[in-house]
């Protein structure tokens, strides 16, 4: 029997924490739609800096969200994104769009358009194939009422250690801890992702591998909710037994 009964797995925590590699994990393993919030504050980042508005002027900023036109092309193993026309898949994460991305999601009134007009949208229409959506308010704000419910944490010398890897040698050490231990200064300002809400499972992932943090989210979800993909991958399980004829 196939179970279509809809499924939101909801995942905060700070930068370097393992939110997205932990979040396309699960969803490839268990065939549901992904959702990586923080690119749409990059992406509004990027147009914002493409245009030349100053991320701190907040009535221009809100203005040229407001008018934004965000597309996210999403599959199994990728996510496209493009904002009034540009593909900025990769820009978007290059180390300038890092150290200006927090005026942008500091800035309540894009908070307001990205949640209410597009995230929990995006959520809503998914979840009956399933969805796993990552960010920093996500469990509290843009979908609290998800089965399940994760604040992935990691100890800040392992989530600077992780992003230097990542960014192999593009920035410094005073960079990417600028970019880690600062920004989520900044961003705990208008997101509660430091502490645990009630509900929300705590995993801490400084010792664990990334396979093993995706088999521990991936158990959270109760079995019967899991809609089942068309063509599970070989390696990877069925979330439940195929039924017999
Ligand atoms: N459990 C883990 N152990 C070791 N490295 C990890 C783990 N989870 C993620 N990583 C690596 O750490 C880096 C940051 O992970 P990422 O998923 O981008 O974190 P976030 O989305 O929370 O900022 C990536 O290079 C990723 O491959
Ligand atoms: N739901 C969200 C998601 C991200 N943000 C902010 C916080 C971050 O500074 C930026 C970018 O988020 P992103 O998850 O891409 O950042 P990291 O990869 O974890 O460093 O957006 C937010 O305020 N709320």
């Amino acid at each position: 029997m196939k179970h279509v009964n809809g499924l939101v797995i909801a995942i905060d925590g700070p930068s370097g924490s393992g939110k997205s590699s932990t979040a396309r994990g699960v969803a490839r393993r268990l065939g549901l739609a992904y959702l990586d919030t923080g690119a749409m504050y990059r992406a509004i980042t990027w147009l914002a800096l493409h245009e030349g508005i100053d991320p701190v002027d907040t009535d221009a900023i809100a203005a040229l969200a407001a008018d934004a036109e965000l597309e996210i092309d999403d599959d199994s193993t990728a996510t496209v994104f493009r904002i009034n026309g540009h593909d900025v898949t990769a820009a978007i994460r290059e180390p300038r769009i890092s150290e200006n991305v927090s005026r942008i999601a500091t800035n309540l009134r894009v908070r307001d358009i990205l949640v209410a007009d597009q995230q929990r949208r995006i959520t809503e229409a998914r979840a009956s194939g399933g969805i796993v959506v990552e960010g920093r308010d996500i469990t509290t704000v843009v979908a609290p009422e998800s089965e399940v419910r994760v604040l992935l944490v990691a100890d800040p010398e392992a989530r600077i250690a992780r992003r230097e890897a990542e960014l192999a040698g593009a920035a410094d050490t005073a960079a990417v801890t600028d970019q880690v231990v600062r920004r989520d200064r900044d961003d705990s300002t208008v997101a509660a992702f430091t502490e645990a809400a009630e509900g929300v499972t705590v995993v801490d992932s400084t010792h664990m591998g990334l396979d093993e943090v995706i088999d521990r989210i991936c158990t959270m979800a109760d079995p019967a909710s899991i809609p089942l993909s068309e063509t599970p991958s070989p390696e990877t399980p069925s979330p439940e037994p195929p039924d017999k004829e």
